[in-house]
């Protein structure tokens, strides 16, 4: 089972408001349509915000722990997020690939300290009848917070958890995580061995950049590979490109 996160600031200009990044998407597409024809089975796909939800969430104050009770505000943050995830479905569906969404807003939430839960018999069922499910980040109910962001990095390590997926893959808008001298590490396996040079994105992004996604892989069972688009295609064939995260 792999689970593949095309990252917001891939498919997204993410520096221009709810602006598609259509070629990069329709290659994205292009790499997974592929992949399937090949045979590639039980493909759970989660997308970031990119510019689509982070603008949203930033005007409104919310993040993943700053939350709001105003239900238009959380209405408006999903909304962005929903269509983008129409885009993404339709250029899937284009290519034969069998893609069906899952929302978070209406499955997931958080408890009081936080924690994500989010069940994932409707994920697995969707994979053993042969479609491929495609999440996103989203806002969930927070116990005691009202609605916080959830980011795709999050909703891929629980699902690679629960599903115990064998291959993870981010894939961002760089060719790996980078150390000080630009060049892409091979591989991580100590956070603050690469603290120093995990920054924020560069773009407006309320969920923390490379170094969330660094602490949110390396907790898991599984190796994670984070690569840039170039790569997509390799990393479905079986490869590991780009920074592995074991
Ligand atoms: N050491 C690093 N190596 C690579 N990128 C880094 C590093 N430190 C910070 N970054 C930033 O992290 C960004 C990738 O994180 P970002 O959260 O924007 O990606 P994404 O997951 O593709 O997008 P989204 O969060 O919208 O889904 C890079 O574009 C870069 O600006
Ligand atoms: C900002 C929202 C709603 C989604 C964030 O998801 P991410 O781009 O994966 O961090």
């Amino acid at each position: 089972m792999i689970v593949l996160k095309l990252g917001g600031s891939v498919i997204t200009e993410k520096d221009r408001p709810e602006t598609l990044d259509g070629d990069a998407l329709e290659r994205a597409a292009d790499a997974i349509a592929a992949a399937a024809d090949a045979g590639l089975e039980d493909l759970v796909v989660v997308h970031g915000g990119g510019s689509f939800g982070h603008h949203n969430a930033s005007e409104h104050g919310v993040s993943t722990t700053e939350g709001t009770r105003d239900a238009s505000a959380a209405l408006d943050i999903h909304g962005a997020m929903t269509t983008l995830n129409r885009f993404v479905l339709r250029r899937l569906l284009e290519r034969d690939v069998e893609a069906v969404p899952v929302h978070p807003l209406s499955a997931a939430h958080r408890d009081r300290g936080g924690r994500l839960e989010l069940p994932t018999g409707q994920v697995d069922t969707m994979l053993a009848e042969g479609f491929v499910p495609v999440l996103h980040g989203d806002v969930i109910a927070h116990a005691g917070a009202g609605a916080t962001v959830v980011s795709g990095d999050e909703l891929v390590a629980a699902l690679a958890r629960d599903l115990e997926a064998d291959r993870i893959g981010l894939c961002s808008t760089v060719s790996g995580v980078l150390d000080a001298d630009d060049a892409v590490i091979d591989r991580i396996d100590d956070f603050d061995a690469v603290a120093p040079v995990l920054g924020a994105s560069e773009a407006t992004d309320v969920t923390g950049g490379m170094a969330g996604k660094v602490r949110a892989l390396l907790d898991l069972e599984a190796e994670a590979s984070i690569f840039g688009l170039e790569a997509l295609e390799a990393f479905l064939d079986g490869e590991n490109p780009g920074t592995t995260i074991d």
